[in-house]
């Protein structure tokens, strides 16, 4: 039984419609002045936010389990960070690294070092966002290598860049109408278990085979000696919380470091404790050349970096990676507040944790009714791929329809996949196992009577 120290009440509270009045007149301000392109999922605004909870601006306290996409990992007012973020704050907002230093950054770039796979020589460079650390971890890949060709995979998802959507999977709502694309960018087939087929004898699809039919298509349509890097989540995020066969990450790194190809991890939204590991590659022993890194690094400050090896990062010349904000002294002050908080309430075993609570009870539930395809996933990082007809069949409606029913009932839950079929947990680290629980009565509720609808 893990217990947290919390501001505001853990507490489930609906006390008006969703949207109640103040979010309301919001909503009518905000169609006035913000641009139709920025989606938001609640249709409520937000407080205030402390441990498991989020409150809207009409007096409800919804339980969350979204964390405000994989970031606020140990709460969205942690007092460690917000104490940390103050002092910072109060000295200097900004002095751009690239022009006059500080200490935050390279502590920063110290923990990196500590904390990611492998004990080779590493460097770090530290942006704002994780599309800027993935436009540049391809930066520092081909810079390294002369190279120009970049392998991502089905499913995948890196960002709204220009580069970021060439990477990117899925068109709508991403890349539709943005392109042209950056080129030299190729796609190989994920592993992906659940939609698989079986080999002849009936056996699954094992990982190394996954991996051999990757290699295949990249050595046959690009060419190993062009490839600068491959890049990949090791939890596919966006594009369904894909867990790839055992052996399918450590075979592509294999055959990166035979072919003199960057192995680039995106743990931007598997990262730091999220997985039950400080990073997901860690699973299957695998050590990344690169890693790029966001969301829950800076307890919801905006911080990204890239880590990796020094051989490749230095061989950048001076003044060729950077950037106004990159470093932020308040979002590095927030990150190693953060990290610490990491440490001190050991969130690896509390992830792991929540993992056997919702495997536990949605597995149990998944036996009761049809439309539920798979549970998968690792630590707080936990998916329901919904299904109906031959039980492979994406069910998008379902989701739609659990999802809504939930946030109705005061509880928050992201959707995702590339066939928008796919409902993924992600609660803040520090939620409380009472809240939790609650939050799954509330969502399997929700399914139970979506099932009955199917
Ligand atoms: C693996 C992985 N790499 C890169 C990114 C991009 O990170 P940014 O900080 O959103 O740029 C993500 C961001 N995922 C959430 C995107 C939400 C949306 O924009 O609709 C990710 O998950």
């Amino acid at each position: 039984m893990t217990t947290f120290e919390y501001r505001l009440p853990q507490e489930r509270r609906v006390v008006t419609d969703f949207p109640g009045p103040r979010s309301t007149a919001l909503a009518e301000r905000r169609t006035a002045v913000v641009g139709a392109g920025v989606a938001s999922t609640l249709p409520v605004y937000v407080a205030d936010a402390d441990g498991g909870v989020v409150v809207d601006v009409d007096g409800n306290s919804l339980i969350d389990l979204g964390a405000g996409i994989a970031v606020t990992t140990v709460g969205a007012s942690n007092p460690a960070v917000v104490a940390a973020v103050q002092d910072q704050v109060a000295h200097f907002t900004h002095t751009c690294f690239m022009i006059a230093p500080y200490e935050g950054y390279i502590e920063v770039a110290e923990k990196l070092a500590e904390l990611t796979p492998g004990d080779h020589a590493k460097r770090s460079v530290l942006f704002n966002s994780g599309a800027e650390a993935v436009e540049n971890a391809v930066k520092i890949a081909r810079h390294a290598t002369g190279r120009d060709a970049v392998v991502v995979f089905d499913h995948a998802y890196h960002g709204r860049t220009n580069l970021t959507m060439a990477l990117t999977a899925k068109s709508m709502p991403y890349k539709h109408g943005f392109g042209p694309f950056a080129p030299e960018v190729y796609r190989a087939p994920m592993s992906y278990p659940f939609r698989e087929g079986l080999n002849a004898d009936g056996s699954p699809i094992t990982g190394e085979q996954a991996a051999a039919r990757a290699i295949s298509i990249i050595e046959k349509q690009v060419g190993a000696s062009n490839v600068a890097a491959i890049l990949i989540e090791p939890i596919q995020g966006e594009g369904g919380f894909i867990v790839p066969a055992e052996g399918f990450l450590p075979a592509l790194a294999e055959w990166s470091t035979a072919n003199g190809v960057v192995f680039i991890a995106d743990e931007v939204q598997s990262g730091f404790t999220r997985t039950g590991d400080w990073f997901a590659s860690e699973h299957e022993g695998v050590v990344p050349d690169l890693i790029t890194m966001a969301k829950g690094i800076a307890g919801g400050m905006p911080l990204a970096a890239v880590t990796g090896r020094a051989d490749l990062i230095d061989a950048v010349h001076p003044g060729g990676l950077g950037g106004t904000y990159g470093g932020n002294p308040v979002a590095c002050a927030a990150a190693l507040a953060s990290i610490d908080q990491m440490k001190t309430l050991d969130l690896n075993a509390r992830a792991r944790e929540i993992e056997r609570t919702v495997t536990s009870r949605l597995n149990a539930l998944a036996g009761e009714v049809d439309i539920i395809g798979e549970i998968r996933g690792r630590g707080a990082m936990l998916a329901i791929e919904m299904v109906k007809g031959d039980g492979r069949e994406p069910n998008p409606d379902a989701t739609k329809a659990v999802a809504a029913l939930a946030l109705a009932a005061g509880v928050i839950v992201l959707t995702c996949g590339t066939y928008g079929n796919v409902i993924r947990l992600l609660p803040p680290l520090v939620i409380s196992d009472e809240l939790l629980d609650e939050a799954l009565d509330i969502l399997q509720e929700s399914i139970r009577t979506v099932a009955m609808e199917n």
